[in-house]
């Protein structure tokens, strides 16, 4: 099973021990996104706001996402300006959530490349990360910023496959449910692992997974209906789709 691994720090707890057979195919957000439509992967996380763009030809695993409720540490907007006072923003190519994020929250500004001069820089990732621990400049959580507007978590990422889905796929749940337990249980022996994989501090690591939420109950679906709906509102997404989940298909039909 060709599975696809996020090359950022945020996928640690979920590959700690994975017990299950698989070759991992790492990329950026975006890029996962697109080798998953390509078929060139057979189950990836991907940006939840490419899952209901192609909502028609996927399923969801229905036990993990990657979400926070407040800050989350790794999605960052960059700003000397008061908020409400920033008209453009350049945005890094990596993500597709948290650029339509920033639309929702800041719905007057203008979204550019990220090689373009702009009132504020979106950031995701070990980059967000590394920026708020190393740049004095202010940084704006938007995970914080959409727990104050919806009162609700924020789901960034969901696990698709491409319908027919591949064998194995909820054996495969199962074994990354299993290593997010095993991660969480052994808190210090992630961070430790983490830190000597991706180069930052043990204690700082540990307080980012504390923030990073792995489960995807009715809280995290909530929050992801309440972002689809305001991503259509902002005319992002032409309509909301039902979440399919892969379980659904071991439902025997007659
Ligand atoms: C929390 C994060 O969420 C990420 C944000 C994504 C996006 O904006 O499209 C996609 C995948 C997630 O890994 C992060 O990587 O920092």
């Amino acid at each position: 099973m060709r599975l696809g691994r996020i090359s950022y720090v945020n996928m640690a707890p979920v590959f700690h021990r994975l017990e299950y057979d698989v070759e991992e195919i790492t990329g950026v957000p975006t890029a996962l996104n697109r080798m998953l439509l390509d078929g060139q992967i057979d189950v990836a996380p991907i940006s939840s706001i490419e899952y209901a763009r192609n909502a028609d030809h996927l399923r969801l695993l229905p036990r993990l996402c990657v979400s926070s409720e407040g800050a989350v540490d790794s999605i960052q907007l960059v700003t000397r300006l008061p908020l409400g006072r920033v008209r453009s923003v350049a945005v890094t190519p990596e993500s597709a959530t948290s650029v339509v994020l920033t639309k929702v929250l800041l719905p007057g500004a203008e979204i550019r490349p990220f090689e373009q001069d702009a009132d504020a820089r979106l950031l995701i990732g070990d980059a967000a990360l590394k920026s708020a621990f190393e740049d004095p400049t202010p940084h704006h959580d938007l995970g914080r910023l959409w727990l104050e507007r919806t009162g609700l978590p924020m789901v960034f990422a969901v696990w698709a496959a491409p319908e027919p889905v591949v064998e194995g796929l909820s054996d495969l749940e199962h074994a990354l449910v299993a290593s997010v337990r095993l991660a969480r249980s052994e808190p210090e022996k992630l961070a430790y692992e983490a830190s000597a994989r991706y180069g930052y501090p043990a204690g700082f690591l540990a307080r980012y997974f504390e923030k990073l939420r792995y489960s995807f109950g009715p809280r995290e679906r909530a929050g992801l209906y309440t972002f689809l709906e305001m991503a259509r509102d902002v005319g992002e997404l032409h309509h909301v789709p039902e979440l399919r989940f892969a379980r659904d298909l071991r439902v025997p039909l007659s």
